[in-house]
């Protein structure tokens, strides 16, 4: 199985991309994993929130397959801990899908056809954080997820 993660726009904080490299290089020691950032939409200035959700949703939706799993991060979604995390970790290997792909929203969050298009959504937290400080805490609670599913000792529970 892969791990798709789909997220919009570059981050420019160095410490940010330096902690997300480090975090996405251990992740690659346990499961083929892709990190993908959408550029930016232009002129944004001239659209709408909804129209910008738009746009961004036609992107996203233009990087999936029709078999892939499709979760999104979102803060209404269902939230669950660390282990039971790698619980649906595990779930979705033995499964045996090609492809499992998260989606970060850009600054407004979904559009419709996006939500429409998901197989689920999965909250970290009720409190909302910024698009690009989710793409560090998901990364490294896949990292966590699949030292757990090892029994290694990165997590104590
Ligand atoms: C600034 S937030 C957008 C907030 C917007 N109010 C919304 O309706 O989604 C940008 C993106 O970060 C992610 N995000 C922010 N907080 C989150 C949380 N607590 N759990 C999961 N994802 C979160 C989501 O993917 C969201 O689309």
């Amino acid at each position: 199985m892969t791990i798709k993660l789909i997220t919009i726009g570059k981050t420019d904080d160095k410490n940010l991309k330096v902690l997300i490299e480090s975090y996405t290089k251990r992740l690659s020691h346990y499961i083929r994993f892709e990190f993908e950032i959408i550029p930016d939409i232009k002129n944004v200035k001239h659209l709408s929130e909804t129209q910008q959700k738009d746009k961004e949703g036609e992107l996203i939706l233009s990087k999936t397959q029709k078999s892939d799993i499709v979760i999104l991060l979102d803060e209404n979604g269902k939230q669950m801990d660390s282990v039971a995390f790698s619980n649906y970790l595990q779930k979705h290997l033995n499964s045996g899908i090609k492809t499992l792909m998260f989606v970060i929203g850009g600054p407004y969050g979904f559009s419709e056809a996006v939500y429409k298009r998901a197989n689920g959504k999965l909250g970290l937290s009720q409190m909302t954080f910024s698009h690009q400080m989710v793409r560090l805490f998901f990364i490294e609670q896949l990292y966590r997820g699949f030292t757990i599913l090892r029994n290694e000792p990165y997590h104590h529970r």
